[in-house]
């Protein structure tokens, strides 16, 4: 079979090109010292060159990461019109139109703390304004030609409460790209270079548990798929791999498969290389794109959209309510209880963290 390089290329494997990249691209201030090998870190005033060699190189999408600045309790700065995070994005669009951008919505570079959450006078979660300040960024950022937001609190609600603004403020066609993040020390040097080390404690308390990754993410992206997520971007990126054991159709476990493109899960054509419902929410709904129940029963596996109907899920009746093809989705999804395997999510499973209550776990100390 191999000898002939036509067969080779008609039975090859997908193919990972520029065409299917998001870069990074974290935005500092221009007489910062750029101390470090991560990928993409550039001085405000040279985005523009680090954009044009992007794009001539045909990476489609930017995901934008600005250094705060003017950081208080209040996270001020990261509403403060034409902030880095607004400038950076002007720069790119101004640069390469057809870019796709992505910008991180958090307060974590914006806070004092550098938490993610504001908090009370008491040292509480403050919920209300934490959500608020993740809607007024997203809205700020959709305004300034964000074509899509990522939400990485990994807090719940948020991701409603930012679905919710955009829609209210004119931005349906924004897209929600919420974080799965799994807690881990390779973000450290991110961490460090854009100063949003929490002053204390730690963020184990939101993000995922690395020994329980492997039914965490879906339990998570199920989460964020009923809040109204679009797309989902696991993190780290080597977090895609732990889907992978889960999806061999002979374990018939609840999961989905993860793509192979890249860390970030967006929309493609290639719908039936993996179940759209986890990646993309149904957006891009048409004739071509399979059933649920068709993905499931062709490669034996449950969808996050299966796994959802598991969940007592408080958003996705909303989510398929307002779209009317998660409705059609949700309706083709295998009854409650259906799901079979050996990682199956347990008569009284919670996903842990007290997130079901929706009591949210207190500063916690390393
Ligand atoms: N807002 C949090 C993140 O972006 C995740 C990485 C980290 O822990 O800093």
């Amino acid at each position: 079979m191999r000898a002939r390089s036509a067969i080779r290329s008609l039975y090859r494997g997908p193919v990972l090109t520029a065409a299917d990249l998001s870069a990074p691209l974290l935005a500092l201030p221009d007489d910062h010292p750029v101390t470090t090998d991560l990928p993409g870190a550039s001085p405000a005033g040279e985005i523009p060159e680090t954009v044009a060699r992007w794009a001539a190189l045909g990476i489609v999408g930017v995901k934008v990461f600005a250094y705060g600045h003017d950081r208080d309790a209040h996270a001020t700065g990261a509403l403060a019109p034409g902030n880095r995070m607004v400038r950076a994005i002007g720069f790119v669009k101004a640069t390469a139109p057809g870019l796709a951008v992505t910008t991180k919505v958090c307060g974590c570079s914006w806070t004092d703390h550098g938490e993610c959450v504001l908090r009370t006078a008491d040292g509480d979660f403050d919920l209300p304004a934490t959500y608020g300040l993740m809607a007024a960024m997203a809205v700020q950022h959709a305004d300034a030609g964000a074509d899509a937001v990522s939400p990485t609190a990994m807090l719940d609600g948020s991701i409603r409460a930012v679905r919710t603004a955009l829609d209210e403020a004119g931005h349906r066609d924004v897209a929600v790209n919420p974080n799965v993040a799994v807690h881990t020390s390779l973000y450290d040097p991110f961490k460090a270079l854009m100063a949003t080390d929490p002053r204390a404690g730690h963020r184990r308390g939101l993000q995922l548990e690395p020994g329980r990754a492997d039914r965490d993410v879906l339990v998570q992206a199920a989460r964020w798929i009923g809040e109204g997520a679009d797309s989902l971007t696991l993190q780290p990126v080597m977090t895609a791999s732990i889907l992978r054991p889960s999806a061999q159709p002979s374990q018939s476990l609840c999961s989905g498969k993860a793509p192979a493109r890249s860390s970030t899960a967006s929309p493609t054509d290639d719908t039936a290389s993996w179940p759209g419902d986890l990646w993309d929410n149904g957006r891009r709904a048409g004739p071509s794109r399979p059933s649920t129940a068709a993905y499931e029963r062709a490669h034996g596996v449950r969808t996050a959209q299966g796994l959802a109907s598991h969940l007592p899920s408080r958003g996705s009746r909303q989510v398929s309510a307002r779209r009317g093809a998660g409705s059609a989705r949700g309706a083709s999804g295998p009854p409650p209880g259906s799901c079979r395997g050996p990682r199956r999510p347990g008569p009284g499973f919670r996903p842990g963290r007290g997130q079901e209550s929706g009591r949210l776990p207190g500063r916690s100390r390393r």
